[in-house]
């Protein structure tokens, strides 16, 4: 399967919105929307506020990356606003995981779950199988710009290897500095889906559509090596 990407929109100029998400409409395979709630994690990004205007301008399937305590109070917010996709930190969620993930199915979205850099793959047996996606935080959560943790590069092997022997269809996907250092590591782990923020492409140009280019010329140039 070719890579697939998914720009994180927490790091997009928000004063060029409607020119950036234009440009990126026929080339993303997903948006990634990270909602924080200054408690799970100590930041406060984008919102469900958010998504209701983006859906205005997109086809692409909006995914949103919740970093909240309290999934069940946002969940039900990115329902209303049009999410494709809502993911949660199962930790937040262990005594409604299945709950949640069934109450984001019964309204006709996909569903799945982030695994921080300290969660283990086979945190995810009981209920993998209701998955769409498993997404693979390569840093901790909650800021831009940090430092690839290498350790997540075996998660997603041993997802793919769970996903195979058990007949999943979840894809998997990788958050945390996705760039021109480590695309061609991470795309030697199989992932299917990969999360670019500043480093793998806002920062490239000051035009999106150039730095698009630019992320996948690099990507050739570097996974071809
Ligand atoms: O969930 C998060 C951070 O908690 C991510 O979606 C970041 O928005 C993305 O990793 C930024 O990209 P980099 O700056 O890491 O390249
Ligand atoms: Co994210």
């Amino acid at each position: 399967m070719a890579a697939k990407f998914s720009p994180s929109l927490m790091c997009m100029d928000l004063t060029q919105f409607r020119e950036q998400i234009t440009a990126m409409n026929g080339r993303a395979d997903f948006y990634h929307v990270d909602i924080m709630d200054g408690s799970y994690v100590k930041n406060i990004t984008l919102s469900p506020f958010f998504i209701e205007n983006l859906k205005k301008i997109t086809d692409v399937p909006i995914d949103v990356h919740l970093m909240v305590n309290h999934p069940e109070d946002i969940i039900p917010m990115c329902i209303d606003a049009g999410a494709d996709i809502i993911s949660f930190h199962p930790e937040t969620a262990n005594n409604k995981i299945f709950r949640l993930l069934n109450q984001i199915k019964d309204a006709g979205r996909r569903c799945g779950v982030v695994l921080n850099p300290a969660t283990p793959a086979d945190a995810i047996k009981e209920y993998a199988h209701l998955l769409d996606k498993v997404t693979v935080m390569s840093v901790d959560p909650g800021y831009a710009g940090q430092k690839f943790i290498p350790e997540s590069l075996n998660k997603i092997k041993q997802l793919i290897a769970m996903r195979e022997a058990h007949g999943y269809h979840y894809l998997t996907e990788i958050d945390g500095s996705c760039n021109e250092k480590t695309f061609n590591v991470i795309s030697q782990s199989g992932v299917d889906v990969f999360i670019v923020g500043t480093s793998g492409l806002f920062s490239l140009a000051d035009n999106v559509s150039d730095a698009w280019d630019k992320m996948v010329d690099i990507y050739q140039r570097e996974v071809a090596a």
